[in-house]
């Protein structure tokens, strides 16, 4: 078969394009008023679908059939555009489901490498679970997420992210439920801040209080200590931990050439984080010398295993050594990261579906009544039994699911069930948002929200791989429990006391940079609830 044959480009006069690119943004940033944001957007586009194209050639499968590329009329450049304008308007996510309609495996150029979008359930599960030793997340994630995440169990790979894995497990099969209702003080302190909104006959952005609440509550599950976000609105700690996921996210995009990203103020930012974080490891270190010191030989201390830093504390590394404190600063913040912005999401978008949904509020409330009560605390036993809630979690799951996209890089080549091949070193995208929205799937109604879907007659037709939140296989998301948990709980208490509407005239804009969120927030105007 005929092979066409790429355009010579030489790595050294594409280092010569980046310095230069480099050095034209440095000057632009420096000299206009421009948003730097746009600025590296226009440099992104560029980079993804223009030089990228001319670094790769055209060549013919070895075996399998060749991926579709990705249309485009005029060299890429319409594409660069759209993808632009869809960014700048806070419509990422649509663009990407819209390119969906050309095909549900489709390829294009970036950067140097070969960028496939997978949209079939059945490459999914080949990703995520037959062929998954041959997808790891790959270097270019690595690179991105190291200033931040270090080696943590979000962004290893191999034996270090095994070995992270097993040794978290325990912990979440022990404390998942215990941990997930332990919300008193947080709850109360939004208790707090609604009355005080409803006092002022004011509506809210529930964005904005659900990511406080969820990073308190996560930091005293994983630490054993919050950072009083819902205390103090303007936190340090919490201001770093955005900004420097929004950077990660356009580093990955970015890949070899993420150096480009304007990254500034991202040391400073890692440091506002340590200054939170290292005291709390040096603060457990010091507390669990004092106990082993106190411990009775054979017996294990009580609160030693009471949240994931003493659990890891406790326990040692494939060599049989103790953890140093930058391994567990690096713990931390994984487990921060994969938790925190993920029940943010999910908490967010439940007040928006019921906000403007009243009869599925009322129905939900009508279930949290006849089996908790209007003000008892639910124990285990009624969380088991509030399968309608359980539903109105997995529906809005599946419209804002909260990592919509995932990357992977291929080791060997490879063929996906669908017969398409994938060339080794290819980064394949697939992508929670877009599968879960899919009408060859989930029918002609596949965009309204219908939490009926997952009644015991309909569930039936929810086949594998159609539906995954929490990913699947062997890097299934560790917290899924704790997440399903916490939420229910949460909403709970909340729909015991509250009633709410989402502000007329107010869209959200779902958007991601690692996990989804509405860049405008969610206007919310509360109420207590009253028959
Ligand atoms: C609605 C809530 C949540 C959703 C939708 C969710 C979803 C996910 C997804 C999609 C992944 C795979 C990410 C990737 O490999 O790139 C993941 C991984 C992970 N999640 Fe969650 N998550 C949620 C809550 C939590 C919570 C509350 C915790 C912990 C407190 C947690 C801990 C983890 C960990 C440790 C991983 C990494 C697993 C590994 O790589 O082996 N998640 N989660």
């Amino acid at each position: 078969m005929a092979t066409q044959v790429a355009p010579t480009v030489t790595p050294t006069t594409i280092g010569n394009i980046f310095a230069l690119l480099r050095h034209r943004q440095r000057s632009l940033l420096k000299r206009s008023k421009a948003n730097p944001g746009l600025a590296m957007l226009a440099l992104t586009a560029i980079l993804y679908f223009w030089i990228g194209r001319l670094r790769s050639g055209k060549k013919a499968p070895p075996r399998g059939k060749a991926i579709p590329h990705l249309k485009s009329r005029l060299f890429m450049i319409d594409v660069a555009y759209q993808y632009v304008k869809a960014r700048a308007e806070g419509d990422e996510l649509k663009w990407v489901q819209a390119l969906s309609k050309q095909g549900l495996t489709l390829t294009t150029e970036v950067v140097g490498h070969c960028l496939i979008l997978a949209f079939e359930p059945s490459s999914v599960q080949h990703m995520l679970v037959k062929n998954f030793e041959n997808y790891p997340k790959g270097p270019a994630f690595h690179k991105a997420f190291f200033p931040f995440m270090g080696t943590g169990i979000f962004n290893a790979d191999g034996a270090a992210w095994k070995n992270q894995r097993a040794l978290a497990r325990p912990h979440f099969q022990v404390t998942e439920y215990k941990g997930a209702a332990n919300i008193e003080t947080q709850i109360s302190q939004v208790f707090g801040i609604l009355d005080a909104t409803i006092a002022h006959g004011a509506s809210i952005d529930a964005q904005d209080l659900w990511s406080r609440y969820t990073i308190d509550t996560a930091t005293g599950f994983l630490f054993g200590d919050c950072v009083n976000a819902l205390g103090v609105p303007q936190n340090k700690f919490v201001h770093a931990f955005n900004y420097t996921q929004k950077i990660c996210g356009w580093k990955v995009r970015l890949c070899d050439y993420q150096a480009l990203v304007p990254s500034f103020e991202f040391p400073q930012k890692v440091k506002d984080m340590d200054a939170v974080l290292l005291p709390i490891v040096d603060s457990a270190i010091a507390k669990e010398t004092r106990r082993h010191a106190e411990a009775v030989e054979g017996e294990e201390n009580e609160g030693s295993h009471d949240n994931l830093l003493a659990h890891f504390l406790n326990s040692t590394d494939e060599h049989g050594k103790p953890f140093d404190r930058i391994y567990l600063r690096d713990m931390l913040m994984n487990f921060l990261l994969a938790g925190r912005d993920t029940s943010t999401n999910l908490l967010t978008f439940m007040c928006y579906n019921l906000g403007t949904h009243p009869e599925i509020m009322d129905r939900l409330r009508e279930e949290i009544f006849s089996v908790v009560g209007r003000d008892r605390k639910p124990d285990h036993e009624d969380i088991k039994k509030l399968k309608f809630l359980k539903q109105v979690i997995n529906e809005t799951l599946r419209l804002y699911p909260a990592v919509p996209f995932n990357i992977k890089t291929c080791l060997e080549d490879d063929v996906l069930p669908n017969g398409y091949f994938i060339p080794k070193g290819s980064l394949v995208v697939h992508s929670s948002y877009v599968t879960h929205r899919m009408k060859e799937y989930w029918g002609e109604d596949a965009e309204e929200f219908d939490p009926d879907r997952w009644g015991p007659e309909r569930v039936k037709m929810v086949r594998p791989f159609m539906f995954f939140p929490f990913h699947a296989g062997p890097r299934i998301c560790l917290g899924q429990n704790f997440a399903y948990n916490q939420a229910m709980n949460t909403m709970v208490r909340v729909m015991q006391k509250y009633t709410w509407k989402v502000v007329e005239g107010f869209e959200p804009k779902p958007e991601s940079d690692i996990t989804m969120y509405s860049r405008n927030g969610m206007q919310i105007i509360f109420d207590h609830y009253r028959e």
